[in-house]
This record gives structure tokens, sequence and C-alpha cells, in this order.
């Protein structure tokens, strides 16, 4: 069983996605498709164009003269580029109207490219034509190792759909990122956190999103701790690299921010997974505000541990810091290995 949906969204509206071309939203806006939050849905909530679906719906089709009804289909453009490892394709309250097939493409754009130069770009079909049931999250493992920056979703041969999730592993460019002062631990620079005490209420990726969070659910937060200990989560890095500034950001944690924080760096590379460096040692942070630490002359690193102590949660951590030579040289290989060269 794969455990892709673990794996960031990484066409969410949240990572910056966007939904830029569909052929058809006549009952409900393509946009719907990225949502955020779960499919709601409310009964007997007629508009002018009909009932209201959070999600992407078009128009019933007629068949042409040659009897064929065509399809419709919505071009998503991911927020953080990437290796697709599954998407899933969700009719949550589409029963009467949901379409009986689908299929998923993909394609590697560099650049700012336009609808137009999107449908001439290459596709690759990631998820093959499939058949759909009404109202269900229907979960498709992909297996292709490439990154891609956009999807098309096709619907066979018309209907609603509420969300399209693209999970996968982002991979950066590592052009605006080279001989820069960067945020080694935002997700969208291609850091994740690799292990955590505790995510009872909210993942701990979530402090990693960019921007602010709006309210608690934004960032992490665990359960109560009862046995004495604290919580912590261990962040692996954008790539290797030195940390400079610590951002640590309590914001809508009033009652539930943790008293203190520590950091500690390791390089995973060096072998030994316990040897942790103290890169912040025991230091008391408020609720609801953000803190800034300078962190000069630390070691190496490729993973940092941030405790809270005793528990509570984070809405964001920032670790602002210069990649390293061989940290530059692992984005750029892996971008390199992973982008289809056209031409
Ligand atoms: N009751 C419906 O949902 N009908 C239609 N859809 C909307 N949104 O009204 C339809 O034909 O698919």
């Amino acid at each position: 069983m794969s455990d892709f949906p673990d794996l960031p969204d990484l066409a969410v509206r949240t990572l910056g996605g966007s939904v830029v071309a569909a052929s058809d939203e006549s009952f409900e806006e393509k946009e719907n498709l990225i949502n955020p939050w779960a499919p709601e849905f409310r009964p007997a909530t007629f508009g002018p164009k009909g009932q209201e679906y959070d999600g992407w719906e078009t128009a019933r089709r007629r068949p042409g003269p040659d009897g064929d009804y065509g399809h419709d289909w919505a071009v998503v453009r991911l927020g953080l580029p990437g290796v697709i490892r599954g998407v899933v394709i969700d009719t949550a309250w589409f029963t009467g109207n949901y379409p009986p097939h689908a299929s998923v493409e993909a394609c590697g754009v560099d650049g700012h490219p336009s609808p137009d130069e999107l449908a001439a770009a290459e596709w690759t079909e990631i998820v093959p034509r499939a058949a759909l049931q009404g109202g269900t999250a229907h979960a498709f493992p992909v297996a292709v190792a490439r990154r891609f920056t956009h999807v098309r979703l096709n619907i066979f041969p018309d209907g609603g759909v509420a969300r399209l999730r693209v999970h996968g592993d982002v991979v950066p460019d590592p052009r605006p990122l080279t001989g820069l002062t960067v945020d080694l631990a935002a997700l969208e620079n291609g850091a994740r956190v690799v292990e955590c005490s505790n995510s009872f209420y909210s993942a701990p990726d979530r402090m990693l999103y960019p921007g602010s969070a709006r309210d608690q659910s934004e960032g992490w937060e665990t359960a109560r701790r009862r046995d004495g200990g604290h919580d912590w989560a261990v962040v692996r890095l954008a790539a290797p690299g030195t940390v400079r500034l610590a951002e640590i950001d309590t914001t809508h944690l009033k009652f539930n921010a943790p008293g203190h924080v520590t950091l500690d760096g390791r390089d995973a590379r060096a072998g030994d997974p316990d040897d942790w460096t103290p890169l912040l040692p025991r230091t008391r942070v408020q609720p609801d505000g953000r803190h800034r630490f300078r962190l000069d002359g630390g070691p190496e690193v490729t993973h940092v541990r941030l405790g809270l102590h005793p528990d509570g949660g984070m809405s964001r951590l920032r670790l602002f810091g210069d990649l390293t030579p061989a940290g530059e040289r692992a984005l750029a290989d892996r971008f390199a290995a992973l982008t289809r060269r056209e031409g």
C-alpha cells in the first residue's frame, strides 16, 4: 500500500498552485479543484446555474454529428514542481454527475508558459484512463521519475470532480537559490519534516509552508504531553548548508505555545544518526509572535531538530542560511537528472 498521500500536495492553492485553463466550467469554477479544505456540500443550495458544488463541474456534453461526445480537461500549474508519486481524483458529493472515466497527464516546462504554450508542450500520461465512482477519493500511484511543472486532468466525457491532489517530492530549481542566503527549511526549496514526536492536531510539514499561517490549524500542533518528555521534529534541509538565522514563529498559538525551544543540527553524511550539535540552546519563547535568533558559526548540516519544551506547536520555522558548495552541487545534480531537456 502506497503512502503517497502523506507527501505534500504540489498542486494545492496554499503551496502556490493554480488552475490555468479548462475546456469548460459552466456549473462550477475550475479553481475549486485545488481548494485546501476537504470538499464541502450543502444540499438544495440552488443558484442561477444549478446546485452549488465545491468542485469543478462542466456542462452535460451532447454528441456531435459523428456521435462523439469529446471530453473535458483542466490544466493545473504545480505551486511546487517536483516528482509526482501519486494523484488523488476525488469525486466527493458528485453522485449523479461524476465523470465515469478520467486520466492525468503531466509536463515539465521551464519559465512561465502561457496556456497556449502549455497546449503545445510534450505531455506524458501519468494516470492512464481509469473508471471512476461517484463520491469517492480515487488514489492512483505514479512511477515516473521526472520533474513536472503542470498536470492536465481529463474527464470523459464531462461531469464534476471535487479535488485533484498531486502528491510528490519537491524538486527545486537551483538557479534562484545558488549563491544566495535562502530558507534551508522551506518546503518550496525541497525541505521536509522526516520524523516527529507527535502530529495529533496537524502535521509538522505545515510549519515549512510559504507565507504566514492564517490560524492555528495552518501550523504544527501536538497533543498535550503528560509524560514529562518534550516534543520534537526533524527537518531534512533543502540541501547541506550552514544555518545563520532561525525564525521561530508561534503566531496564533496563544495558550499552547512551547515555553522553550531548542535547535540541534547533524550531518547525515557523517554516519552517526545520534550525533546532534546544539545550534540554539534552550531558549524561552513567548506565545503568538515571531522570534529571530542569529546562529552564526554553526557547522555544515543536513538535518535540524526543533525541540518544543514541553509541547505545543509552531506556526512557522524558517532556517535562513547558505548552501555549501556540496549543497549547491547536490541541488544542481538532482535538478539536471530529473529534468528532461527538450529538443
Ligand atoms: N442536480 C444537479 O446536480 N444537476 C446538475 N449539476 C448542477 N450543479 O446543478 C447536473 O446536471 O449535473
